[in-house]
C-alpha cells in the first residue's frame, strides 16, 4: 500500500490542476482512477432517481481507498461505473488515462463481489484461470499462473477441490486469486468479506493487505464496517445518501504494514472513531439532534 496521498478535505476538488497533474506530480495516467463531477441517474417509472452526484475522487496507483456510507448512497454504482458495468449520467471517469471501457476492454482491473461466484463444476484451479482461459492464455502458461496465485492466497493444497468443498473464507480467497490472475492494476472489490464470520473475515483483511503490497494493485473496496476500512486503507471516503455523494475523505496514515496489533492500538481506535463521527457526527451532535 501507498501512503495517503490527496487531501482529507471534503471532497471538493479532484486535487488535479488543468494539466491533469495532481498535487504529488503523477500525472493522470498514473493514476488508478480519476472521477471529476461525476454523476449518476437511474431514471425509473416513478421518476429519476439519482444515485450519485458530483463524486471528485482521484486513486493512486497502489493505493488501497475504501468506500463506506449507509445504504444507498450510491457506493455499489460508483464502483459499477469504475468497472464499466453501468455509464455516467455526468462528468468525467478515466481508469489509468483511459475511459472506463476502454479499461475495460485492457483488462486493467479485476473484480470480486460478496459472493464468490465459483463455477461449481469448475475446480479451484479451473476456477482462478478461467478468465486466462478466455482470453486464449496457453494452458502451460495458465498452470504455472494458477500456481502463483494459489500460493499468493494460501490454497496451494485446495487446488483440485471443488468450491463445494471449501469453506466461505477460501471460496471469497478463490475469487480474489481469480480477480488477479490477469495481473491487473486496480481491483475493484463490493464487499467481499460481508458473508464471512468475523474471525474469518479479519484473517483476510490482514491477507488482503499483504496481497496488495505483493502486487502492488491498486484496490477500491466497498464496505459497510468502518473497522474494516479503517484497518484496510489508506484513505476512507465517506459517503451520504440522497443524493449520493462524498462527504469526506480520511486519511488513515496507519502506514504499510498492518498487523494483527493495529487492532488494539491508539491510532486505530481513533482513525474508527474519526470514520464513524464523519458518517454520523459526534455522540454530542447525536444527542442534539434527538
Ligand atoms: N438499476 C437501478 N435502477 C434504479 N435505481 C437504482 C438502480 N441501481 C441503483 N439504484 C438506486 O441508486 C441508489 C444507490 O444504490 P447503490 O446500490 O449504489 O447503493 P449502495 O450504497 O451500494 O447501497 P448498499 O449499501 O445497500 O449496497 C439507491 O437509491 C438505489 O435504489
Amino acid at each position: 500500500m501507498s501512503a495517503p496521498t490527496t487531501g482529507s478535505t471534503p471532497a471538493a476538488s479532484t486535487g488535479l490542476d488543468s494539466a491533469g497533474t495532481d498535487s504529488t506530480g503523477a500525472d493522470s495516467t498514473s493514476l488508478a482512477v480519476r472521477a471529476a463531477g461525476v454523476g449518476k441517474i437511474f431514471p425509473t417509472k416513478t421518476g429519476d432517481v439519482v444515485a450519485l452526484t458530483g463524486v471528485e475522487l482521484t486513486v493512486a496507483a497502489g493505493e488501497f481507498v475504501s468506500l463506506i456510507g449507509p445504504s444507498g448512497c450510491g457506493k455499489s454504482t460508483l464502483l459499477r461505473l469504475i468497472a464499466d458495468l453501468d455509464s455516467t449520467s455526468s462528468g468525467e471517469l478515466q481508469i489509468f488515462g483511459k475511459s472506463a471501457k476502454q479499461a475495460r476492454i485492457d483488462q486493467d482491473y479485476g473484480i470480486a463481489f460478496q459472493q464468490a461466484g465459483l463455477l461449481p463444476w469448475r475446480t479451484v484451479a479451473g476456477n482462478i484461470e478461467l478468465p486466462l482461459e478466455l482470453h486464449g492464455v496457453a494452458k502451460e502458461t495458465r498452470r504455472a499462473r494458477v500456481a502463483e496465485l494459489a500460493s499468493l492466497v494460501g490454497l496451494s493444497d485446495f487446488v483440485d477441490r471443488y468450491p463445494d468443498q471449501l469453506s466461505g473464507g477460501m471460496q471469497q480467497r478463490v475469487a480474489i486469486a481469480r480477480a488477479l490472475a490477469e495481473q491487473p492494476r486496480l481491483l475493484l472489490m463490493d464487499e467481499p468479506f460481508g458473508a464471512l464470520d468475523e474471525m474469518t473475515r479479519e484473517y483476510l483483511q490482514g491477507e488482503l493487505t499483504r496481497i496488495a503490497k505483493d502486487t502492488g494493485a491498486a484496490v477500491v473496496f466497498v464496505t459497510h464496517s468502518i473497522p474494516e476500512a479503517v484497518f484496510l486503507s489508506d484513505r476512507v471516503v465517506v459517503m451520504s445518501p440522497r443524493p449520493g455523494r462524498i462527504t469526506e475523505i480520511l486519511p488513515t496514515g496507519l502506514g504499510d504494514v498492518r498487523s494483527e496489533s493495529l487492532r488494539e492500538s491508539p491510532e486505530y481506535f481513533e482513525r474508527v472513531t474519526a470514520v464513524r463521527e464523519a458518517l454520523h457526527g459526534s455522540p454530542v451532535e447525536r444527542a442534539n439532534e434527538r
